[in-house]
């Protein structure tokens, strides 16, 4: 076994080259062990084995820098830097992230979590690097799927022009983390499958020098052949425009290949891209055949490829995905547009009945949310279907293009609030913050599944301008599902529980939490109301009225950043109103990055418990304060 032996990249390099074979199965085999008993990326990591190897072993890591795009197949990565045998608390509470961590080792330089950040990275250290007149390489791996990020052109372009020398290593497996798609996608295709592109490069320029030099008009129609000739068989040639030296299509698991290559590449001046073709899910048959299910593949069996997950209820995602066939059914105007996420938003069966009315943009946010926009103009009714976290990309075109426009754009918000595994790159937790401020946005979330679909009833109904739902990556509560969708009064709120001490005002799963309190007060003779406060903009504004008029202490439980959530909200209400109101205490996610681990261990790091807030209402009801909470940040 030579895995064991590796417990730094310098242990690497004193395997003989021949040996870098035989690690990579074991390598593999250690992935597909660990990931069956605690899920994750697996698909991505099996994908880039040979490369991560090669890379480690043709570099000096930490100083020369490795930059992994999203940075969800680093695990090989971490395996070769001294982490093999904290897998087995791979994305647990306070266990190994399953992102690139720089507080986990020197050899990670750069995290992410959110796509297509790595060429900007890569850049910001390259330029770095010069002007310390350093002299380390830094590599950028960036998947085909990232590349259809609009930040990776960005960066592509500033690169090109700057002509830094770095290694930008395009790790082409067709997929995203559905297929992939675009105009980029199907350029590589050709670049990888065309028989013209796969010619040499030297025998083409050899060809273009052969067409004779001649004067007068000729010339610069020779010119143009030599153009078109180059352009349509030299492999590469859309990186060349840019400034950039091409090399591949090569295979991104044969390693003597691909050390051959990154050493010449070590030889170039200027920004290198090398362009390596896997397999993504390399290795493991059931990844292989469907690298879109295990691209993030919770616990499985090895032998049979099931996933162990007990069914549950339906997720509120699959009631979204449900509902919305059943409204595009009777409304035609409805169009649903994903960036990328296809298949996690729910939209597949959507996509295989209105394969017409389902718009993957690639990993582009913030196109998504103009293009909406624009159909919004045209009288359609689009429904922008994103991850609260992965929404925060497109803020400048949510401001600038749906609202100010008062555009009837339908957002479908799904992971909202903890995501758990995860972890701190993609916490649902600031889209309150970042979009109730925003003019002429209407923003909801549902105390339950049955309470989704009559909100996505709302915003097909409501032709008002930009409104949105908002919905956690959980199980539902098992509630019955109302067959016939009635549109909610905009702004009212509802009371679920009366009581006459004090009343909690809860945002989403935290009214199931808030009426848990509810409960273990009782004991305490204390009658808390709970409010289902499923509106966070408008605010019901009578009842917040009448409650401070009742002298009514009120505690607002949200799943969300505190700062700037609904609590904020209701005491700009009070303050900018001049209400005199009892009391208003805040329970929502404090002014920290809350780790990975599980939504209810993350729950509990925010004091998001129906103990905590019955706590709160005590302290609340009765005026004796508690200490403040060990660790909870003020
Ligand atoms: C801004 C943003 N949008 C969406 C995602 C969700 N996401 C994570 S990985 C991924 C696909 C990445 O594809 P690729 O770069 O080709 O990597 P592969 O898994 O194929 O190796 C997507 C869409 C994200 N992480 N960040
Ligand atoms: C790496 C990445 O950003 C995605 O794979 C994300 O992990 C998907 O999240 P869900 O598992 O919630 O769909
Ligand atoms: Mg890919």
């Amino acid at each position: 076994m030579l895995l064991p032996q590796i417990n730094q990249p310098g242990d690497l390099k004193k395997l003989p080259a021949e040996q870098l074979a035989p690690l990579a199965q074991e390598i593999r085999q250690f992935l597909i062990e660990k990931l069956s008993v605690t899920g994750g990326h697996l698909a991505s990591n099996l994908g880039v084995v040979e490369l991560t190897l090669a890379l480690h072993y043709c570099y000096e890591s930490p100083k020369d820098k490795f930059i992994f795009d999203v940075g969800h197949q680093a695990y090989v990565h971490k395996i070769l830097t001294g982490r093999q045998e904290k897998f087995d608390s791979l994305r647990k509470y306070k266990g190994l992230c399953g992102f690139v961590k720089r507080a986990e080792s020197e050899h990670d330089v750069w995290e992410a979590g959110h796509s297509s950040t790595s060429l900007s990275a890569a850049m910001g250290m390259a330029l770095a690097r010069d002007l310390k007149g350093e002299d380390n390489k830094v590599v950028a791996v960036i998947g085909d799927g990232a590349l259809t990020g609009g930040m990776a052109f960005e960066a592509l372009n500033h690169i090109g022009h700057e002509k830094k020398n770095l290694l930008v290593v395009l790790n082409d497996n067709e997929m995203s983390i559905a297929p992939n798609v675009g105009a980029m996608h199907n350029y590589l295709s050709r670049v990888r499958s065309d028989k013209h592109y796969l010619r040499a490069k030297d025998d083409v320029e050899s060809l273009i020098k052969k067409i004779p030099a001649i004067g007068g008009k000729l010339a610069r129609t020779a010119e143009k052949v030599k153009d078109s000739l180059k352009y349509m068989m030299v492999p590469g040639v859309l990186f060349e425009e840019l400034g950039f030296k091409y090399i591949g299509p090569i295979d991104g698991h044969d390693l003597p290949k691909l050390l051959e290559t990154f050493r010449q590449s070590d030889n170039i001046d200027g920004p290198v891209l090398v362009h390596v073709v896997t397999t993504k899910g390399k290795g493991y048959k059931p990844a292989e055949a469907d690298s879109h299910k295990w691209h993030g593949i919770s616990p499985y069996k090895i032998e049979s490829g099931k996933t162990l997950k007990s069914a549950g209820n339906p997720m509120y995602t699959e009631v979204f995905g449900k509902t919305l066939i059943e409204l595009a059914e009777q409304d035609e105007r409805i169009v649903a547009v994903t960036p990328a996420m296809p298949g996690g938003s729910g939209l597949m069966e959507f996509a295989a009945k209105f394969p017409k009315r389902m718009i993957d943009v690639g990993i582009a946010e913030q196109h998504a949310a103009t293009l909406c926009a624009a159909m919004a103009m045209e009288g359609m009714k689009p429904v922008f279907a994103v991850y609260s976290t992965f929404m925060q990309r497109a803020y400048d075109q949510i401001v600038h293009d749906i609202c100010r426009h008062n555009a009837n754009v339908m957002f479908a918000i799904d992971r909202a609030g903890f995501v758990g595994a995860d972890g701190e790159t993609h916490q649902g937790v600031y889209d309150i913050a970042f979009l109730r401020h925003i003019p002429n946005m209407v923003l909801m979330m549902p105390k339950d599944e049955n309470e989704l679909r009559h909100m996505m009833k709302t915003a097909l109904d409501y032709d008002q301008g930009p409104i949105g739902f908002r919905y956690p990556r959980v199980n539902g509560l098992g509630v019955a599902l109302d067959p016939v969708l009635k549109s909610i009064p905009i702004g009212s709120w509802e009371t679920v529980r009366e009581g006459e001490h004090c009343a909690i005002l809860a945002v989403g799963p935290m009214v199931q939490t808030a009426l848990a309190a509810a409960e273990q007060l009782k004991s305490s003779g204390i009658q808390a109301s709970v409010v289902n406060a499923r509106f966070l903009k408008p605010l019901d504004e009578k009842m917040l009225t009448d409650l401070a008029s009742g002298g009514v202490k009120l505690l607002v439980m949200e799943e969300a950043s505190q700062a700037g959530g609904l609590g904020s909200a209701v005491l700009e209400f009070y303050a900018s109103r001049g209400i005199e109101h009892a009391e208003v205490r805040i329970l929502g996610v404090p002014d920290c990055f809350i780790e990975h681990g599980s939504i209810k261990e993350q729950q509990q790091e925010a004091g998001l418990t129906a103990e905590h807030a019955a706590d709160l209402i005590r302290e609340i009801v009765t005026g004796s304060r508690l200490a403040l909470r060990a660790g909870m940040p003020s």
